[in-house]
């Protein structure tokens, strides 16, 4: 069997980097980096032999642990269009993930209806994404009436507070479908306790809905995990792999429930979004109490993390980002980066319990049944948007040079 697809495009990605590189010294280093993903992938070959029983999947070594990885090359359409011919997808919900999700399984050409509470801001949101009431746009009742895997993507919280009632649908022969390992592993929480006699699996794009939808469009897929919480059919982990592959995604890696949401739950409250906003607006103050003016406080900070250096990591690694700065930041930084792992690391430890107690989870459900959850949620981003350093940044984005001045 060849090397992977993925192996193979990052390798001409990074080739392709090099030789456009401007700069004699970038180019060495991409070609550096593109070298080292090729001695990466060349004795890697060997193991790519997977069972013939078992489609589409590669064992990858990940710095020693090796792992599953399914890849959608496996997948292909038709495939698929065979594999759900006798299925209605129901998506309940029509969040970032449901509109994500959604549109496409629509554009994949599969059966799909939305079941969402009728003239809430979701169905609002379905019928301007084209879902037509009647035809494939449902109450969450109907719509699960008439589907036979059952993709609940309410919010967490709703997932809680419905289950009394969803749970009357979810019947033998039908599938139980998540995102989340929320609601069936908090189930002493949420309630959440399905049924023995279905089978009850998650694919968990690793990703917002948004990208979901965006990655699909550019012909790309997002990185998702599965998992089984019940498998009646003996099938149920391949009905995952194919759904996660019809939803949108590129690679799918195996997990289990409780592994995807407590990594998940912790993830999105650290370094992805809670962490991030945190560390961003320490430096900012810092330089503000020290005399910088706004745009410099925010320019050292946020825009040239998110323009310049972070992309940097996202293609090459850390590694490479040290490498394409400057000898003088390179040795701060390598002195600097053990004080900041030391500082964050109690505060990743306390996280990560909050998270594993259920403390994390009663607050979510707390917080998202409240009745006007989404204007309570607004008041508190809204609060973030009105911080010095991201009213800062409205202006700063304004004149990046794909759309300087545009917003001024
Ligand atoms: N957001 C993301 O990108 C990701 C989400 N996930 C998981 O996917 C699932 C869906 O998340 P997401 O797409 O973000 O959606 P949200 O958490 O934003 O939930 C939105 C949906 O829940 C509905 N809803 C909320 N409260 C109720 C209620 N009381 N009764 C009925 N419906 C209700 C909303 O309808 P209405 O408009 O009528 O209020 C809306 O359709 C979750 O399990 C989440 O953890 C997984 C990966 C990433
Ligand atoms: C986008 C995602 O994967 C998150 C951050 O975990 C979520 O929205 O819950
Ligand atoms: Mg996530
Ligand atoms: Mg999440």
């Amino acid at each position: 069997m060849s090397a992977p697809a993925f192996t193979r495009s990052a390798t001409r990605a990074a080739l392709r980097a090099a030789a456009q590189a401007s700069k004699p010294q970038l180019r060495s280093l991409s070609l550096l980096a593109a070298r080292n993903v090729v001695r990466a992938a060349a004795p890697a070959a060997p193991r790519f032999a997977a069972p013939a029983s078992v489609r589409g999947y590669k064992t990858l070594d990940f710095a020693g642990t090796k792992e599953k990885v399914y890849s959608r090359d496996e997948y292909p359409l038709e495939q698929l269009h065979e594999y759900f011919k006798n299925d209605t997808f129901a998506l309940l919900g029509y969040g970032s993930q449901g509109h994500g999700q959604g549109l496409n399984l629509r554009d994949n050409g599969l059966n799909v209806i939305v079941g969402v509470r009728k003239d809430g801001e979701s169905w609002r949101q379905a019928i301007e994404d084209g879902w037509v009431p009647g035809k494939n746009l449902f109450s969450v009742e109907e719509a699960a009436t008439k589907g036979t895997i059952l993709m609940n993507l309410l919010s967490d919280a709703a997932q809680s507070t419905t289950w009394p009632e969803l749970s009357k649908f979810v019947v033998k022969g039908k599938t139980l479908y998540f995102s989340h390992g929320f609601s069936c592993v908090f189930h002493k929480e949420t309630g959440v306790i399905p049924p023995k006699d279905v089978d009850v699996i998650l694919a968990a794009p690793k990703g917002s809905g948004r990208t979901v939808r965006t990655l699909f469009k550019e012909g790309r897929g997002i990185n998702s995990s599965v998992a089984v919480f019940q498998d009646v059919t003996g099938e149920a982990l391949n009905r995952a792999v194919n759904i996660a592959m019809a939803v949108g995604s590129g690679y799918v890696y195996e997990t289990t429930f409780e592994k995807e949401v407590y990594s998940d739950l912790y993830g999105e409250r650290g370094v992805l979004m809670g962490g991030i906003q945190g560390m961003f607006k320490a430096q900012y103050e810092v330089l503000r109490k020290n005399g910088h003016s706004p745009s410099e406080a925010f320019n050292e900070t946020c825009e040239e993390a998110l323009m310049s250096l972070f992309p940097l990591i996202g293609e090459h690694g850390m590694d490479y980002m040290y490498k394409a700065c400057s000898t003088t930041a390179r040795r701060g930084a390598l002195d600097w980066a053990p004080e900041f792992e030391k500082a964050n690391l109690p505060v990743f430890e306390r996280l990560y319990e909050s998270v594993r107690n259920g403390t994390e989870t009663r607050r979510a459900l707390e917080f998202g049944n409240r009745k006007d959850y989404r204007e309570q949620y607004d008041k508190e981003t809204d609060a973030i948007a009105d911080q010095e350093m991201w009213r800062v940044g409205h202006v700063v984005r304004a004149l990046r040079p794909d759309r300087a001045g545009k917003a001024l």
